[in-house]
């Protein structure tokens, strides 16, 4: 695929993802960025403050891996969250960063890394081939710095590992995958295992304060 194909490539799936996530309530008020790898040294992202369930042509642009940008464009206020990934893993081909309620509920409530087991959805990760298997992501404290949030991030990774996901407290959840297509299925079964969270941890709660007899509970 020439230069100019693979960036409109990306630019349509950028856009269609954009489409589809924005229905589901997950980029609100022009909160999210997108990204696909274009090649070893750039990847096609977002530009910042951008509709992006409204997505035009001229609303992706192209970045460096070191997240400058190639045209002139103002990229993603967050672009070194997404550089850093595909600098860490040549494999990673797409990521995407959504602002939903419930991701944003379990990172205000987590006070570590959150877990999954048991759960027939885990399946839906790459290398997750049973129910069996165990999802852990962490969570970062938000942070107007990017720079250092990356650098967080990748020092978590350098001894835990890439995962497949994190979250940001307060803030939204980045994940990725080897393309376009195996990131938004991430993302559609994160949303899924952060509802199922979410739900079973109030209903714990709940369940706490009636024990302790608070009739409002
Ligand atoms: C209104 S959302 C605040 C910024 C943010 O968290 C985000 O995801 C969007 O920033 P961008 O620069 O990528 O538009
Ligand atoms: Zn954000």
């Amino acid at each position: 695929m020439n230069d100019a194909h693979s960036f409109e490539q990306a630019r349509r799936s950028i856009i269609a993802v954009g489409q589809r996530i924005w229905r589901q309530g997950w980029c609100p008020a022009t909160s999210s960025n997108f990204s696909q790898r274009l090649d070893d040294e750039r990847c096609a992202i977002t530009v910042s403050g951008r509709d992006k369930g409204a997505l035009q042509d001229t609303d992706i642009m192209q970045v460096d891996m070191q997240g400058r940008s190639l045209d002139g464009q103002k990229p993603s206020a967050e672009t070194l969250l997404h550089t850093q990934l595909y600098r860490r893993d040549q494999s990673i081909g797409a990521v995407l960063h959504t602002h939903s309620v419930k991701a944003t509920l379990v990172s205000m409530h987590a006070d570590g890394p959150v877990s999954w087991q048991g759960l027939e959805l885990l399946k839906a990760f790459q290398g997750t081939d049973s129910h069996e298997g165990n999802l852990t992501i962490p969570v970062f404290d938000n942070t107007q710095d990017i720079a250092a949030l990356a650098d967080q991030v990748q020092g978590w990774m350098s001894v835990h590992g890439t995962g497949v996901a994190y979250l940001i407290r307060g803030h939204g959840l980045y994940t990725w995958g080897r393309d376009m297509t195996e990131t938004l299925r991430h993302l559609e079964a994160l949303e899924f295992l952060l509802d199922y969270y979410w739900q079973t941890h109030r209903l714990a709660s709940a369940g706490e304060r009636l024990m302790a007899g608070d009739a409002k509970a």
